[in-house]
């Protein structure tokens, strides 16, 4: 029996002013790591930011956990349950580290005799427990991205929108990473993960959707991506040359063979 999707989106139009950004989406985002993949500009963050209620839709429906959106009270209810990395984040520069994550804590409305440990297991989750006390204007790029990994999971929410996650991680920390989704999907959190980085999808997701002009050009797993690549599309590696394919980029067979 197909579960019920924790969003979906129908007939989506979302854009700024009279720009329209993503025209008629339907979506539906299942349980598990879901990928988002698209080139620059695509709308990806135009997307998180509607899944996440912060822009309403200009028209179209956006159900959540089962339940419709249809204002900013719904939007309310259900914020809490939604935890939201965005791609740039802002924060208070003379805060520590726990300081930030206790705060988002609050914003999430975790309950106040809870937020502290709800913090430390968030720190503990993005190994940042040695450096709690640091303060967000001395970190590293790396570690400014843990601290809003940390920030985005903390009160073990739902659902986990990640835009562009692992951007400033080294490889080691990509892992962690990876292994961090991994479990937390374990756990029935539902996350949504934004990357230009093809391989993390095939390693760390479930389902993949290729997003070009606002336009859903592929939806499926990451073996089904790998699966539409043809023999003249660039790329690396079998997921590379069908994420190349599906975004109609390739080179035709007839210039590939100069
Ligand atoms: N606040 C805004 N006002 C006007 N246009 C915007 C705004 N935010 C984004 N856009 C435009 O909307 C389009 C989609 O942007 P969006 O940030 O959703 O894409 P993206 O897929 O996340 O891109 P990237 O991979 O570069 O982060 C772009 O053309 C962008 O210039």
């Amino acid at each position: 029996m197909a579960s019920v999707p924790v969003a979906r989106l129908t007939a989506l139009t979302q854009g700024y002013g009279s720009r329209r950004i993503i025209e008629d989406l339907d979506l539906s985002i299942q349980p598990g790591v879901t990928g988002l993949l698209g080139p620059n500009g695509a709308g990806k963050t135009t997307l998180f930011r509607t899944l996440a209620t912060i822009t309403p839709p200009q028209s179209g429906t956006l159900e959540l956990f089962g339940k419709p959106v249809a204002g900013e009270r719904d939007a309310r209810q259900v914020r809490r349950r939604i935890g939201y990395l965005p791609q740039d984040f802002g924060y208070y520069p003379a805060f520590s580290i726990t300081d930030f994550v206790r705060y988002c804590a609050w914003l999430r409305e975790v309950p106040s005799k809870e937020a502290g440990s709800a913090t430390e297991k968030a720190l503990a989750a993005v190994g940042l427990t040695d450096r709690a006390r640091d303060r967000m204007k001395s970190l590293s790029g790396g570690m400014l991205r843990r601290a809003g990994i940390a920030a985005a999971i903390v009160g073990s929410p739902s659902l986990l929108l990640l835009d562009e996650p692992t951007v400033g991680l080294d490889p080691a920390q990509r892992l962690d990473f990876r292994d961090l989704i991994r479990s937390l999907a374990r756990a029935g959190t539902a996350i949504v993960l934004s990357t230009h980085l093809v391989e993390d999808v095939g390693a760390a997701c479930d389902s993949v959707l290729v997003l070009r002009q606002g336009r859903v050009v592929h939806s499926g797993t990451p073996q089904q991506l790998a699966e539409q690549a043809t023999p003249t599309a660039p790329g690396d590696s079998p997921l590379e040359r069908g994420y190349m394919t599906v975004l109609g980029n390739h080179r035709p067979a007839e210039e590939a063979a100069c």
